[in-house]
């Protein structure tokens, strides 16, 4: 119970009850002498609280008990109590007996005690309110630190009457004075963004229907300068026993940073799958502890070919995702070590194990809580191999630059300077590189035709190209060559050029005249040929007719020059032409023409003639006599005085025909009547000459088709020995009768046969005929193996085919016919060609057993050299020799002469042609028993031959 401190004890009736009080006030009481300060009453509470008994303090002023801690205060306490005579609470710090320090509160005033003035003092000790005080203040100051450290505003509401305490720091975090929050709700809450302010009062609603008290809402600050601050309140609602909302307080805190960071963040991992989703290289999350991919985005997937439920989940070992293991130890170490990789180039393995080459980029990162990798590809597999067909391309330029054998240039277009040249150009123009380079086309004077160069830079310009233009380029040495030119602007390095290419066609040039005049000449003889022939013919006709003139056309035939090329040899029978040549250029006018047809075939064309057909005619004829004589006379050629006679047919023009395939017609059609009428003749065209012509073309015609229709048969003569007539062989020869005009003169259709070649397709039909005949004849013993041969006639062109020996072969083998029964008739004319292979082919008949007679010997170019190598077994003596031989000193030589030769060869001999018993006898008597002629019989048919033959039982006997 305390009372009054100001109320001083009074002497008075109540002064048992004053110093009763007095003595037992909690608080500690003295009374002092003002003046001396001296002790002069004390109650017991401050013998308890300062430890001094009453006794020792009594007398004795608080300085001397030491009770002060500062004299000051205690000074100022003494002269406040003076000026104000009291005291209402004066805190002092007072220390005890014990040492102690109290804090303590001073009440006093001034009284007077027996006419002294006193002083009253109370000391209330403050010591524990003051440790209370000051654990409240660090108490609040902890919270306010803590608060601060965490940067938290408080609030508290009072529901019911709207009023609203926020903390400085609430206060400015809603933008208000920068001190304690005291007022309505809505002020402090002004500041909040009105949809925010909604959901705020949502919220609160929901929260005052129950059970909840915990609250926490996020929500916008607008700030004056624009900003937006995001705060977060978290608090709790106190309900009073009703369990209405009493009171609501909370904590405030600014989470502007946090918010933005977190939708930064979100924004950035957006930001980032879109990016790894979207982005056209290759990305993949693969984790380090296993290797296995975590994440992969489309373009992997459709890169490598796999779907991401494939991978995701499977190491790269385990899809076989590295195309070399080793290197892929390597970069992993590598990425370990430094943490990133930049653009490595790897080779990987799609799924379906094709190769791709990448670039590729990894770093470590961290996805939940676990390394992984994350790395992005990109597929250069494209590019390297542009790139290397690219450097192919130019290493195939750069080597077609440099081994074209053209010449190739480029330079700048604008200045003309050479900035590059070929091996091709040093060789063209004898210029060096080190030369040209930096130098200009016009300065090097290359282009030897100014006129062609500015025609070459107009179409340049005209058509932007230049495509093979024929210019004259100068070599350095003065040489001046055709050069073929063309011309492409191209673009180096930014800089417009032109790339010229130019070909030396001055060969080529020369080759093609060569070509154009061998076109229109005779390789032998350099004569223009049937073509140029035929086009100055056309031209002479026109020119001709246009002055009213005449010409001729010679058609000339060198009579028997087959005979002479095959017995001596091309080389000599290309002589021979090159001589008729140069006879027939000396012996015309410049203006006429003398060309060769080919072969033994020679056309001179005469112009210019004036006079009627008559005179013409007669001109042209003593002219071609001339010409006859010319060539008429001997040749000496490899030892051999050679004689050569032309058969010479003449057309007139224009009277003879209009065209120059109709005067050569005439004109050779003249030839040949003048070859029919014995050679070595001048024959000028007839109209009636035409008419044998159509006669030769139709025998042709019909012979062709005379094979098919079966109109061929053979007829045998008889060989026979003269001594006892009897028949040793006999000779297959071919007749014709044709349906209508019944039997052909074998003469004349055999030199058709052969001059068509139609003789090796007919010469094999004899062939068949003959030797099945012989079969037939020998299995019917009408003829002997041993003392009778079948002779039958080979043409050269027959002989000379490729596969005749074994056709031959193989016929005698379908046939049955031993081979000895046969017996080959060949001419000079087949040996005399290629005489090692004649020689070879008639070995090899010869050993299978044919035997081979040489025919109308004595007509040609015998060789007894030739004769010797071959393996005949017979010589037919010709039968022109034979004829005459009873009457003409010079056959009968002959004859003799070939008798002799074929004794001493061991030859048989056969004479031919023995129509008289006188011939027979001169042969006889030269030891020619063998013979063959009507005297006899002639050629008959097989079975009139059959009929000569002795009968079977002579045969046998
Ligand atoms: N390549 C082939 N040539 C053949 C073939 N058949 C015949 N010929 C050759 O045709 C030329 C003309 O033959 P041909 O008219 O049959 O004359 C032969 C005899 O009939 C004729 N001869 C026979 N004896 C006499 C006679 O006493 N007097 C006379 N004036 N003529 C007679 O001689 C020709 C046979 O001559 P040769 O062949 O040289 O022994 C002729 O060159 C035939 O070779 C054939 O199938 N293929």
């Amino acid at each position: 119970m305390s009372r009054d401190p100001h109320t001083p004890p009074h002497a008075s009736d109540g002064q048992d009850k004053f110093a009763k009080a007095f003595h037992t006030a909690p608080d500690a009481m003295v009374i002092t002498d003002r003046d001396s300060g001296k002790f002069l009453e004390l109650n017991a509470s401050f013998v308890d609280r300062f430890g001094w008994s009453r006794e020792e303090a009594l007398g004795r002023t608080s300085v001397q008990l030491g009770l002060w801690r500062s004299l000051d205060e205690r000074q100022r306490m003494l002269d406040k109590i003076t000026a104000e005579r009291q005291i209402d609470g004066f805190d002092v710090t007072l220390i005890t007996r014990a040492g102690e320090v109290r804090s303590a509160r001073v009440y006093g005033c001034q009284i007077e005690q027996d006419g002294r003035p006193c002083l009253v003092l109370t000391v209330r000790d403050m010591t524990r309110v003051r440790a209370q005080e000051s654990a409240l203040r660090d108490s609040q100051e902890r919270l306010d630190l803590a608060l601060d450290s965490a940067q938290l505003g408080i609030w508290d509401w009072h529901i019911p009457s709207g009023l609203l305490y926020g903390s400085a720091r609430a206060a400015v975090l809603h933008e208000l004075p920068d001190r304690d929050f005291h007022g309505p709700f809505g002020e402090f809450f002004a500041c909040v963004d009105k949809t925010d302010r909604q959901r705020m009062r949502q919220a609160y609603a929901r929260l005052a229907r129950g059970p909840e008290n915990d609250y926490q809402f996020t929500y916008r600050a607008q700030l004056d300068s624009g900003e937006v601050r995001y705060l977060e309140s978290r608090a709790r609602l106190y309900r009073d026993s009703h369990g209405k909302p009493l009171r609501m307080a909370g904590t405030l805190l600014d989470i502007t940073e946090r918010v933005l960071r977190e939708r930064s963040l979100q924004a950035s991992e957006e930001k980032f799958a879109s990016l790894f989703q979207g982005s056209p290289d290759p990305i993949c999350v693969s984790r380090v502890r296993d290797g296995e991919f975590v994440e992969v985005n489309p373009s992997f997937c459709s890169t490598f070919g796999w779907l991401a439920e494939d991978i995701i989940g499977r190491s790269s070992h385990q899809v076989t995702f590295w195309a070399d293991h080793h290197q892929r130890s390597r970069l992993f170490e590598q990425l370990m070590r430094d943490h990133s990789l930049q653009n490595v180039e790897v080779q990987f393995l799609t799924r379906e194990g094709q190769t791709i080459t990448c670039m590729v980029a990894s770093r470590l990162i961290w996805v939940d809580r676990q390394l992984c990798i994350l790395s992005s590809f990109r597929d250069v597999t494209r590019r390297l191999q542009a790139e290397a067909a690219l450097k192919a391309s130019q290493e195939k330029f750069a080597k077609a630059f440099h081994s074209s054998p053209d010449a190739i240039t480029i330079t700048e277009r604008e200045t003309g300077r050479y900035i590059e040249v070929n091996e091709g150009f040093h060789r063209l123009t004898g210029y060096r590189t080190d030369e040209v380079i930096g130098q200009t086309a016009l300065g090097i004077n290359i282009w030897a035709d100014p006129d062609e160069r500015l025609n070459m830079i107009a179409a340049l310009n005209r058509d932007g190209f230049v495509h093979h233009l024929e210019m004259r380029g100068r070599h350095r040495d003065g040489t001046i060559k055709t050069v073929d030119v063309s011309v492409e602007p191209i673009e180096l390095g930014g800089v417009n050029c032109l790339l010229l290419t130019a070909r030396d066609t001055s060969e080529l040039r020369e080759a093609e005249a060569r070509i154009q005049h061998l076109a229109y000449h005779d390789a032998l003889t350099d004569l223009p040929n049937r073509a140029l022939l035929m086009d100055r013919l056309k031209q002479q006709i026109a020119l001709l007719q246009r002055h009213s003139l005449r010409g001729a056309l010679l058609f000339l035939d060198l009579d028997h020059f087959k005979h002479i090329n095959d017995s001596l040899g091309h080389s000599v029978g290309d002589s021979i032409l090159q001589m008729v040549t140069a006879r027939l250029e000396a012996s015309v006018r410049q203006e006429d023409t003398v060309a060769r047809l080919g072969g033994d075939e020679f056309v001179v064309l005469l112009t210019g003639i004036e006079g009627s057909r008559l005179e013409t005619a007669q001109q042209v004829r003593q002219l071609a006599e001339k010409l006859r004589d010319l060539l008429a006379e001997p040749m000496l050629l490899d030892g051999h005085r050679l004689q050569i006679t032309p058969s010479i047919g003449i057309a007139l023009i224009p009277d003879d025909g209009a065209t120059p395939d109709d005067l050569l017609k005439r004109a050779d059609i003249a030839m040949y009547r003048a070859k029919d009428a014995g050679r070595n003749t001048v024959q000028l065209f007839h109209e009636s000459m035409q008419q044998a012509a159509s006669e030769r073309l139709r025998l042709e015609n019909g012979l062709r088709m005379a094979l098919a229709r079966r109109e061929f048969n053979l007829h045998y003569q008889p060989q026979v020995d003269a001594r006892d007539s009897r028949i040793v062989g006999a000779e297959a020869l071919l007749r014709w009768r044709h349906p209508t005009r019944g039997p052909q003169s074998p003469a004349s259709f055999i030199r058709v046969l052969e001059d068509s070649g139609l003789i090796v397709e007919v010469g094999q039909w004899v062939l068949e005929e003959a030797c099945r005949t012989g079969a037939r004849l020998l299995a019917e013993g009408r003829i002997d193996l041993e003392n009778f041969s079948l002779s039958v006639n080979i043409s050269p062109r027959q002989f000379r085919q490729s596969d005749f020996v074994e056709r031959l072969l193989a016929l005698l083998h379908k046939t049955r016919l031993p081979p000895s029964l046969l017996k080959l008739e060949i001419t000079e004319g087949i040996v005399i060609q290629q005489l090692d292979d004649t020689i070879a082919r008639m070995e090899r008949l010869r050993e299978a057993g044919v035997q081979f007679a040489m025919d109308d010997f004595g007509t040609g170019y015998s060789s007894l050299t030739y004769l010797k190598r071959l393996p005949v077994d017979s010589l037919k003596i010709d039968q022109s020799f034979v004829r005459d031989a009873p009457n003409d000193s010079n056959d009968a030589e002959i004859v003799r002469a070939i008798v002799a030769m074929g004794h001493s060869l061991g030859l048989e001999l056969v004479a031919e042609g023995v129509e008289t018993p006188e011939q027979l006898a001169l042969l006889a008597e030269q030891g020619c028993h063998l013979y063959q002629g009507y005297l006899f019989s002639r050629p008959v048919p097989l079975e009139d031959f059959i009929a000569l033959l002795p009968g079977r039982e002579q045969q046998a006997t």
